[in-house]
């Protein structure tokens, strides 16, 4: 285990951020952390990375207290925000951060990985603000740590931005590097993750591999098209666009059944599983209702 939250606490002002999160980041994972705006989800991470201490429970990192400088020496980060020292250009910047490591990348292979060779020479204050995001990422990779910790980080880039460092991501947890991650891309949590944790209103509401959370909520999707169909009592809620209908439903095989009986014409038919989307959603709701 290379980081762990135990029953942390933590009140910002007024807020009550966190109610008592356990949290356990295992080498060579990728943890993604989901949860709508205002979950805790930065105020976790400021947790593990040192930035703040908990009002109550115990963190570690690396086996010691990450406010312990020779703790965060296993830990590359996003900087917070997107606060360069602003009279740097982008290769300094990259150089800086690599001075802190023992074993850092180094700058050209950053700066290639990143698709920020070209903007090598260029003022941090001169980058767009999907420049400056690739930038802040690859500065969490530069020092070759054996955990970044990665806060929303591919809010705002292009598609092709992102797919291109969503692979740099997934090189790294090849090389056997640990990824703990911040986003509100549940398709990027899907695509990336080993493993969810869900947080809402400061405390964990689900936790599992994708597939597990997905699992939980217990349902599938049954597409198919067709003229009309009749209400059928397995479907929980139906959706009906372009001619397709996608019916929701515990039992995906009582309905495909009954569907046959039926007689009703259909093709295209399709069973598919929920999408982490849809699974996220539907924990949210159930908390809600608690
Ligand atoms: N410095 C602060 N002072 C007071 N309250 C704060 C402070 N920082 C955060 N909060 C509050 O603490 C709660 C948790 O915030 P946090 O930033 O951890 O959520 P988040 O899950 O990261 O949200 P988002 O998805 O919007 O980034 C929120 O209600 C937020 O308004």
């Amino acid at each position: 285990m290379i980081a762990a939250v135990r029953d942390a606490h933590k009140r910002l002002g007024r807020v009550q951020a966190l109610r008592g999160v356990s949290l356990e980041v295992h080498e060579g994972e990728l943890l993604a952390l989901l949860g709508p705006n205002g979950a805790g989800k930065t105020t976790l991470v400021s947790l593990l990375v040192g930035l703040r201490a908990p009002d109550r429970g115990e963190v570690r990192l690396d086996g010691r207290d990450p406010r312990e400088p020779a703790a965060r020496r296993v830990l590359g980060m996003t900087p917070q925000g997107t606060g360069f020292p602003p009279a740097l250009k982008v290769r300094e910047v990259v150089e800086l951060v690599r001075a802190h490591y023992p074993d850092p990348l180094p700058t050209a292979e950053v700066l290639a990985r990143f698709g920020l060779e070209g903007l090598a020479g260029r003022s941090v204050q001169a980058l767009s603000g999907g420049q400056a995001r690739r930038l802040a990422v690859a500065l969490a990779f530069a020092g070759n740590p054996r955990l970044a910790v990665l806060d929303e980080p591919t809010t705002g880039l292009d598609v092709e931005s992102r797919r291109s460092l969503w692979r740099e991501i997934q090189r790294f947890k090849q090389g056997g590097g640990t990824v703990l991650l911040t986003t509100h891309y549940l398709e990027e949590a899907e695509s990336l993750a080993t493993r969810v944790v869900v947080l809402d209103r400061g405390r964990v509401v689900a936790e599992g591999a994708p597939e597990a959370i997905k699992r939980r909520v217990g349902l599938k999707r049954v597409c198919l098209r067709a003229a009309e169909l009749p209400e059928w009592p397995e479907v929980e809620r139906r959706e009906f666009e372009d001619g397709r209908y996608t019916l929701w439903t515990a039992d995906a095989d009582a309905l495909v059944r009954r569907l046959v009986q039926s007689g009703v014409a259909f093709s295209d038919l399709e069973v598919l599983p929920v999408s982490l989307e849809e699974a996220f959603l539907a924990v949210l709701d159930e908390e809600e209702e608690r």
